[in-house]
């Protein structure tokens, strides 16, 4: 299955990222849950810290509205913090209210260092650089889910992840994707030129991008461990 097309510059850095990319997308936690393999405690243990990863990484999206320099940017920005607090972490609330786990249970989930480690990276790349260095630390989580998701939705062999699946599969999710795909093209284009590919920053961003890459994949690894 070939994977969605999420604009240029995603597939470039994608490309260039190689094995860490594969193994993001390819985890095993991924693979059990395609064939419903993975144990129900190591998902919900995932969904609460992720749950908590998402608080942050909404953080990390309001500082994409602070580093705009265009209204088109900050639109597109506003759009991607709603659809984390609106509606992707609604996934997470219903799951954890059906296996018996409160909002404020879930709120105080204590954060684990790998949680930690990526949030704070993502969060570091936005303070110290600009849009384009910023984008290309959330990227990996946003379009990752998305391939994962469509990829998926065609091959699952049980329905016991269903529910997961269906949202980053789903049209909301990948209009998401698009979007962002879309901002970051840009994004890079109005910061850097439309060769951005052959600038002298495009190494250091795709850099960025290949460490949030490695920290998606200790993140499911960390799911793996309850
Ligand atoms: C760790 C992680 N990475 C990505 C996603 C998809 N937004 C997520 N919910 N959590």
């Amino acid at each position: 299955m070939t994977a969605p097309d999420y604009g240029r510059a995603f597939g470039r850095m994608r490309r260039a990222a190689g094995q860490p990319w594969r193994d993001y997308t390819r985890h095993a936690f991924v693979e059990g849950m395609k064939d419903g393999s993975l144990p129900r405690n190591a998902f919900l243990h995932y969904l609460r810290q992720d749950y908590v990863f998402l608080i942050h990484f909404s953080r990390a999206w309001a500082l994409a509205v602070v580093k705009s320099e265009t209204h088109a940017e900050m639109l597109a920005a506003v759009a991607t913090v709603n659809a984390l607090v609106a509606e992707e972490m609604q996934l997470h609330i219903g799951v954890c209210e059906a296996s018996g786990i409160s909002r404020d249970e879930l709120f105080a989930t204590p954060e684990r260092p790998e949680n930690l480690a990526y949030t704070r990276f993502v969060l570091e790349a936005g303070y110290s650089g600009d849009l384009a260095d910023l984008l290309a630390a959330l990227a990996p989580c946003v379009m990752g889910y998305g391939e994962i998701g469509a990829r998926l939705v065609v091959e699952a062999t049980s329905e016991s992840y269903r529910g997961w699946i269906d949202t980053y599969a789903g049209s909301e999710y990948q209009s998401a994707c698009k979007a962002v795909g879309e901002l970051m093209d840009q994004a890079l284009t109005r910061r850097i030129g439309a060769d951005f590919e052959s600038s002298p920053r495009w190494e250091r961003l795709c850099r960025t991008f290949c460490t949030a890459t490695e920290l998606e994949v200790n993140f499911w690894q960390m799911g793996l461990t309850p």
